[in-house]
């Protein structure tokens, strides 16, 4: 989602970073960069002018900070404003007593019920007690997808299918869920296509019964600032704490996640990555504004890597990358392990460099299959050592792995741009971030 941002505000950090001094020209042609970058995007226009604005403030009088060049001084200023704008990483709220109630808004179709099943997945992957209940009492086919999620993930479902008044059947399922001794209700709420003001007294009346300690909504990345816009609505009528974004894995521009914090004031708090119920993430603003920068996310790299590998393993391989000591076994071993965590390209995009190249080394996921049969088809030594394959090795190659030359060919070429990328990022420091970024483990 963050491709079209990550593109140009990397053209923006590669021309700042070649510049030599700060003067008039080189920052107003960045800012009309950032300006044609945010709002093809389609980042609220609001937002944009408060950014634009922002950094020419700080940009007044500013010193090339210590130990930066006068470009990555103005690489700071626009991260720091990025990260202005995300706002700060929120988590959660708890209620004082049990359980918490955390009920989803939206309108229908946007992934709210399956978003409550990834919600209350991802509570008990934490070690919570917890379980999921709907108020909708017009589509009762909501309330049995919600309980097939639960059911599958071995979690409780509170629904009564014979009550039909929503704010009865609220009270209902409360007591139930209450009498279960749970550390967290999702709430998953009826949706509609469009806003409706009886959903909108219903949903109000809910929040007054059962005085949720988060109201989310749940805003599908792909409607830009039509969902904001709606979203804007139900926060004047019924108070929202947090929005989760879904679909965010899909071709969505990216402007809503820069949009949600300045126009609503309120956080985003998660992620929807994909249809599958693991496929949620917490909203990490820091983590966004490396990756639009062109950063990386090396911290989300590790973190995924740590769910399918043993922690050892995966800073060993992600140190190995950050020294370009990145070998086609590596690579081998790297797609062995990432196979479930989901397309390749999500993967190479968190690696700092690659996330704005990621044009130019497209991996379909049939190819995927492909590169791993080519590298196995390699002896030890020619993965430690790939340009010792010769025309006859290619040949060689491709016969074991059931692909042609070209695709071995391919293979090679790719890999040489990785491992070319993480030399020059190694050699001009890029690895080692200019200025102090948090959370980076290294
Ligand atoms: N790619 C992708 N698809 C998602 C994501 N979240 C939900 N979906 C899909 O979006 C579709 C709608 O999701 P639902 O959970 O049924 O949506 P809802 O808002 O509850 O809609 P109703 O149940 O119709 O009210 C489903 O096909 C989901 O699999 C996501 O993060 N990524």
């Amino acid at each position: 989602m963050f491709e079209l941002l990550t593109e140009k505000f990397s053209n923006v950090v590669e021309k700042l970073k070649r510049a030599k001094k700060l003067d008039e020209k080189t920052v107003d042609e960045a800012l009309k960069d950032i300006r044609r970058a945010l709002i093809e995007a389609d980042v609220n226009i609001e937002v944009v002018q408060k950014f634009l604005n922002d950094i020419k403030q700080k940009l007044v009088g500013q010193e090339v900070i210590k130990g930066l060049n006068a470009g990555e001084t103005v690489i700071k200023l626009i991260y720091d404003e990025l990260l202005n704008i995300l706002g700060k990483e929120e988590p959660l709220k708890k209620a004082e007593k049990t359980p918490t109630i955390i009920m989803l808004v939206g309108l229908q179709g946007t992934g709210k019920t399956t978003t409550a099943g990834k919600l209350a997945n991802y509570l008990k992957s934490k070690g919570f007690a917890v379980g999921v209940a709907s108020t909708d009492v017009r589509r009762p086919a909501a309330a049995k997808q919600l309980c097939t999620l639960a059911e599958s993930i071995n979690l409780p479902c509170f629904v009564d299918e014979e009550e039909k008044d929503a704010i009865k059947l609220t009270e209902k399922v409360i007591e139930k869920a209450k009498n279960a001794g749970l550390s967290y209700l999702i709430l998953d709420t009826a949706g509609r296509l469009h806003i409706d003001q009886e959903l909108m007294d219903e949903l109000v009346e809910i929040k007054n019964k059962v005085h949720p300690t988060e109201i989310l909504y749940v805003a599908d990345a792909m409607q830009g600032q039509d969902a904001i816009n709606t979203a804007k609505e139900y926060h004047e009528k019924v108070g929202l704490t947090g929005v989760i974004l879904t679909k965010v894995d899909g071709d969505a521009k990216g402007g809503i996640a820069l949009s949600v914090r300045q126009v609503l004031g309120v956080p985003i708090k998660f992620v929807g990555v994909g249809e599958k119920i693991n496929d949620f993430e917490p909203f990490h603003p820091d983590r966004i504004a490396q990756r639009i920068l062109g950063l990386g996310d090396i911290q989300s790299l590790i973190e995924k890597m740590q769910a399918a590998i043993d922690e050892d393993k995966a800073e060993k391989m992600a140190k190995r990358m950050m020294n370009a000591e990145f070998t086609l076994e590596d690579l081998k071993e790297q797609l062995q392990m990432i196979k479930n965590l989901g397309p390749l390209e999500n993967i190479l995009k968190m690696i700092p460099g690659i996330g704005s190249k990621i044009k130019d080394l497209k991996v379909d996921n049939k190819q995927f299959v492909k590169i791993e049969a080519i590298i196995n088809s390699m002896t030890p030594e020619e993965r430690q050592n790939p340009h010792i394959i010769n025309g006859s090795r290619k040949k060689r190659i491709a016969r074991g792995s059931g692909t042609t030359i070209m695709d071995v060919n391919k293979v090679l070429k790719q890999y040489k741009e990785m491992k070319k990328l993480m030399k020059k990022m190694k050699k001009s420091g890029k690895m080692k971030l200019p200025f102090n970024m948090p959370n980076l483990p290294f």
